[in-house]
């Protein structure tokens, strides 16, 4: 079964995916992290005259083995991600990773903003996670604050906008639902709550 998750900044896509492949026993690819990757090692290069084919370079020598989810995790490395994820190479380089992943096991989740438009359209079940600006804003605060990260509401707020912001004009290709995808706002929903209606809406689709 091949699961596609998109959805904005913080929504809660990561979690629902990684919930989902736990109950389906299949591999999930949080895509978001491929980018980061890539934004992470451009830190600090933003003014450099060969950026775009040094992040070139950076996309097609990724080690996605190698990846520190925690270290990958902070808003500036989100900036940085939704940078080169304008790059048209870089997406390239980065969409062959998502799709050696997706056929490696014949079944996968992948989670991220253009999966079941551009990388997975064929998925069997699409869902795109959503949650209010504020709420999302609330949520990535609080997890970062829990992990001793310096952050407030207002830095992170401004943060998830600009991504939301990038992202919709990015001009390598805005990010949009598909039209078979299964809208999941997540703005009143726990966890549970949130991962239990995905679910529902697997289970209908598929059953
Ligand atoms: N329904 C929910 N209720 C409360 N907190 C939630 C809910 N869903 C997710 N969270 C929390 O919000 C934070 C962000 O969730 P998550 O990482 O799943 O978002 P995401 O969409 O994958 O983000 P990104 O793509 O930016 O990495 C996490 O701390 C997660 O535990
Ligand atoms: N399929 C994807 C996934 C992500 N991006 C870009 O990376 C940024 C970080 O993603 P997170 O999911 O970790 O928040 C995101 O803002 C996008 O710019 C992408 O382009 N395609």
């Amino acid at each position: 079964m091949l699961i596609a998750v998109d959805g904005p900044a913080a929504s809660g896509k990561g979690t629902i995916a990684k919930r989902l492949a736990a109950h389906y026993g299949l591999s999930h690819l949080d895509t978001g992290l491929l980018y980061r990757g890539v934004g992470q090692q451009m830190m600090g290069r933003e003014a450099d005259a060969n950026f775009e084919s040094r992040a070139i370079d950076v996309a097609m020598s990724l080690d996605t083995g190698n990846l520190d989810e925690e270290a990958l995790s902070t808003a500036e490395v989100g900036l940085a991600a939704s940078k080169v994820a304008q790059i048209p190479e870089v997406r390239k380089a980065l969409n062959r990773l998502q799709r050696e992943f997706m056929e490696r096991d014949g079944g996968a989740i992948l989670d991220g903003r253009d999966i079941g438009t551009r990388i997975c359209p064929q998925a069997d079940v699409k869902l795109f996670i959503t949650a209010n600006a504020d709420t999302r804003a609330r949520r990535r605060t609080e997890q970062l604050l829990t992990r001793g990260l310096d952050v407030t509401y207002d830095g992170i707020l401004e943060q998830i906008e600009k991504r939301d912001k990038d992202d919709r004009e990015n001009p390598a290709g805005a990010f949009f639902q598909a039209a078979d995808a299964h809208l999941l706002d997540t703005s009143k929903l726990s966890i549970e709550a949130a991962f239990q209606a995905a679910l529902d809406i697997v289970e209908r689709v598929t059953g």
